[in-house]
């Protein structure tokens, strides 16, 4: 049986904002207000933080991957509670800083590999958390946008600053000033998702990349994350130094003598990440 097929081994209460559920080297997050099309609520953030947490923290995990329920990714910060509870008293009061929200991985990475699985509707905050992510695949019925202008907001989840860096200025600039809707083969098209899957099939195809990337030694995936997290917007000299740096400590590692082994030996790998 593949680690991700495994027996689940733990699975958090049902009917909480953001399920956690462990298979064996994964983490999946699904956000779970399928009734409000998992519009974010703080209840569901503060699940997601712990949950990076446990993803960086616990060794066994290797890769996460972060979907929704119900067939929607995220419909972005719960507007209905925005009414009742607005974020610019917070601001304004000083009690919230906007510069790093951990929960949309903004100002905070995962040091593992971390795999959106997106069906239906990704919009603001939720095109915004996926901007957090390593590898992303969308089911054919996806959509994408960064729409907050629309509501005469600000996409304070990072877009203004992380979507012109991830696929080319122009489009970047229409998408945030316009608040158009992205489907998802033109998402595709422009570099903001990997993959596009037939309906239904986000996850398995995520889960199957996750299982991929489970199997590699553990020492060398996280280095290499590493090392785009750290040179990103470097000077390539600076950040060949930082790389050979990053790299030449995962040639120590037992997992690095093992891959050559197991080569020479005929079988598959047997990585401890250490
Ligand atoms: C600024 C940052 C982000 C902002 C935003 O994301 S704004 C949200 C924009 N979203 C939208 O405009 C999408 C609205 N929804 C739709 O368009 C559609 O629902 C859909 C296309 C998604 C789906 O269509 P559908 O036909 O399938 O379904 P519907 O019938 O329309 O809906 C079904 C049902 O769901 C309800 N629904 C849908 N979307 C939402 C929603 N977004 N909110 C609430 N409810 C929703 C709909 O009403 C229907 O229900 P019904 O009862 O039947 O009517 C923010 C990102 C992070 C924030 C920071 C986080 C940390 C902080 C903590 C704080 O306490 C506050 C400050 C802050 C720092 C916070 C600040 C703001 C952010 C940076």
């Amino acid at each position: 049986m593949s680690s991700t097929t495994a027996e689940i081994s733990d699975v958090s209460d049902k009917s909480a904002h953001c399920l956690v559920e462990k298979r064996g080297h994964v983490l999946i997050i699904t956000m779970n207000r399928p009734e409000a099309r998992n519009a974010l609520s703080s209840e569901m953030m503060a699940i997601m933080v712990d949950a990076w947490d446990q993803v960086d923290n616990d060794p066994d995990i290797r890769v996460a991957v972060l979907t929704g329920a119900g067939g929607t990714f995220c419909a972005g910060m719960d507007l209905k509670a925005m009414n009742r509870n607005a974020p610019g008293d917070a601001f304004a009061a000083g009690s919230l800083d906007p510069v790093k929200l951990p929960a949309l991985l903004k100002g905070r990475r995962l040091t593992k590999p971390l795999i959106a699985a997106v069906e239906g509707a990704a919009i603001a905050g939720g095109t915004e958390i996926l901007q957090g992510t390593d590898i992303r695949v969308a089911a054919e019925n996806a959509r994408f946008g960064v729409s907050e202008a629309k509501l005469g907001l600000f996409p304070l989840g990072g877009s203004a600053v992380r979507l012109v860096r991830q696929i080319p200025y122009t489009v970047a600039a229409d998408i945030l000033l316009t608040g158009r809707t992205v489907p998802a083969p033109e998402a595709k098209e422009l570099g903001l998702i990997g993959y596009v899957v037939p309906e239904g099939e986000a996850l398995n195809k995520a889960l199957e990349i996750a299982e991929r990337i489970a199997a590699n030694g553990p020492v060398a995936v996280q280095a290499i994350l590493k090392t785009i997290r750290v040179t990103e917007g470097m000077h390539e000299e600076e950040a060949f130094k930082l790389e050979a740096k990053i790299g030449a400590e995962v040639f120590k590692s037992d997992d690095a003598k093992e891959g050559p082994r197991s080569f020479a030996e005929k079988r598959a790998p047997k990585f401890q990440g250490k």
